[in-house]
């Protein structure tokens, strides 16, 4: 087993995976460090979510490695890969998948208060979150009075609320009309980049580019190609690990 790199704080090596024999990932490399956003892009049906789901030790690798840290991501138990997302890793589908009867506010402190933080404590860091987001005006609502563009802002304030060391998003900005993709892409990666949060996120979205430290593109299954930010929101260039 060769070891990761030191300065990765997420690493994948030669993964592959099929669903029913049919190949949907291929000996992908690849690695995430401490802070980075990085847009994984490709056509519908290249790879993404299913990458995504490797990554985030939901699916694992039929071949190939995957490494949080010092934890071989690949070899854990069932249990110790839901422990892993539970305490480490963060997940934003394209539609958001709130609670429908609880407040905003409630659905934002849940996984905080479900991990044993008082209900007071995660109600101010939910708050604090959800001003963030810019959606603090409606903290009391229930998820179904909210615009879907709002909805999706209180799932990534859930999201981050909770303290990942990773946030894997998966077409966060898919059903958004163009106006609020941008704007809800900038806030993620703002609010995940002042909190030294890794992004992972898949995407179509032309918009989540510049907005990336890097892109890994994906073609059936295969990596393809990573674009470094030339000049990402006024930052020096990064350096590149392929
Ligand atoms: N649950 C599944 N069962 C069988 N095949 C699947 C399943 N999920 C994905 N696939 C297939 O695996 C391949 C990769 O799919 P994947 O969803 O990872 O790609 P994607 O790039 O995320 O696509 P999209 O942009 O449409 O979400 C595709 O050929 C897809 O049809």
């Amino acid at each position: 087993m060769v070891a990761p790199p030191d300065d990765d704080m997420l690493w994948a090596r030669s993964v592959s995976y099929a669903y029913r024999g049919s190949p949907a990932l291929t000996g992908v490399s690849l690695g995430v460090r401490e802070g980075e956003v990085l847009v994984v892009s490709g056509p519908r049906g290249s790879g993404k979510t299913t990458l995504l789901a490797c990554l985030s030790a939901q699916l694992p690798p039929d071949e190939g490695e995957v490494w949080f840290g010092g934890v071989p991501v690949h070899s854990l138990t069932r249990l110790g890969r839901e422990r892993l997302r539970r305490e480490h890793f963060g997940w934003i589908d394209t539609q958001p998948r709130l609670v429908p009867e609880l407040t905003v506010w409630e659905n934002v402190a849940l996984p905080l208060m479900l991990r044993g933080i008082p209900r007071r404590a995660a109600r101010t860091t939910a708050r604090e979150w959800l001003e963030r987001l810019d959606v603090g005006g409606e903290e009391r609502q229930r998820p179904a009075a909210l615009l879907q563009a709002q909805r999706q802002r209180v799932t990534i304030a859930r999201a981050l609320a909770a303290g990942p060391r990773v946030l894997f998003a998966d077409e966060p900005t898919a059903p958004l009309h163009r106006a609020d993709r941008g704007q809800v892409l900038r806030t993620l990666t703002a609010a995940a980049r002042s909190h030294g949060i890794s992004v992972i996120l898949a995407t179509h979205d032309s918009e989540a580019a510049p907005m990336a430290d890097r892109t890994v593109s994906l073609l059936d299954g295969r990596r393809v190609g990573t674009i470094p930010a030339a000049d990402v929101e006024g930052r020096d260039t990064c350096s590149v690990s392929a």
